[in-house]
């Protein structure tokens, strides 16, 4: 950790007609660590995502990325595509989203589209391939086959996605998003449809990334193997409002998360695996 906050939210809040998903959030990601973002379905968690990276206008509140080259940036001024490209802001889905037929390095240069299509001045360059498009393009393939080594992902560089199994396939999303070169890396339950030993390995990923790559994470999860191992600071959210907010083990003993979360009736309970 630096000290210093990377992304400041300042009175959020989302409203769906006359459901508020996100109720007056407030919250300062701190930079180069792991924010764990936890409570029951319905909280607010992915609709805070999606307020991040311009899926939707916030109804009030500001998220500021406070860019360390740039300066603050305040997300809801961005176009959507832009909050990847300009922020460095990224994000993963709750639902596998690779390319099934396509093989893991085209994965991983489709996901480089931005830069690529400015390389090819929307299409002429690329057509007649001139130097500054191939070279973009090379660049790109030496982005991807950067990021599988770093992942260990060398020997399914060329699998189509779809062959893989489910937890290769989560680490190959993790790794698409690092092409974009995030500063900030918002994992929607990434550990979804893990067995105990794909957890534990994303587990000592999501601490390679911040502690060798420089990488800061948000992370919603509901695996609390995952969320409570390796979060540095969790945020935890019930019917869109933040009722707690602290370390794994301040978490793991407040009488409120207990009562809307973590104590809930057996059905309802967060997995909790062993790691
Ligand atoms: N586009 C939308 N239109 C209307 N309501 C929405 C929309 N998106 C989300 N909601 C509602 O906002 C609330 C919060 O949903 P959200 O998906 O953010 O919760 P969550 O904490 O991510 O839940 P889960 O853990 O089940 O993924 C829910 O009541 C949901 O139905």
């Amino acid at each position: 950790m630096t000290g210093k906050t990377l992304l400041s939210v300042q009175n959020l809040t989302m409203r769906f007609g006359g459901l508020t998903a996100i109720d007056n959030l407030s919250l300062n990601v701190p930079d180069q660590a792991i924010t764990g973002i936890i409570g029951p379905n319905g909280a607010g968690k992915t609709t805070f995502f999606n307020c991040l990276t311009g899926f939707y206008k916030p109804t009030e509140g500001a998220v500021t990325l406070n860019h360390p080259t740039k300066g603050p940036i305040r997300l809801a001024d961005l176009p959507s595509h832009k909050v990847a490209q300009t922020a460095q802001v990224v994000r993963t889905f709750q639902n596998i989203r690779l390319f099934a037929q396509m093989t893991v390095l085209e994965n991983l240069v489709v996901a480089q589209h931005n830069a690529l299509q400015k390389a090819s001045m929307f299409s002429i360059a690329g057509l007649l391939r001139l130097p500054g498009y191939r070279k973009a393009a090379d660049e790109a393939i030496e982005r991807a086959l950067s990021w599988l080594k770093r992942l260990n992902l060398m020997d399914i560089v060329n699998v189509p996605a779809g062959a893989l199994p489910y937890g290769t396939q989560r680490r190959v999303e993790i790794a698409r998003a690092l092409c974009v070169n995030p500063l900030l890396l918002c994992l929607d339950e990434p550990a979804a449809g893990l067995n105990p030993k794909e957890s534990a390995e994303l587990n000592t990923l999501l601490l390679h990334l911040v502690q060798e790559e420089g990488v800061s994470i948000l992370l919603i999860e509901h695996d609390m193997s995952v969320v409570m191992n390796v979060s540095d600071h969790i945020c935890v959210l019930n019917y869109g409002r933040k009722i707690a907010e602290g370390t794994p083990a301040e978490i793991r003993v407040d009488p409120n998360v207990i009562k809307a979360y973590l104590g809930e009736d057996e059905d309802d309970q967060p997995v909790e695996k062993a790691s």
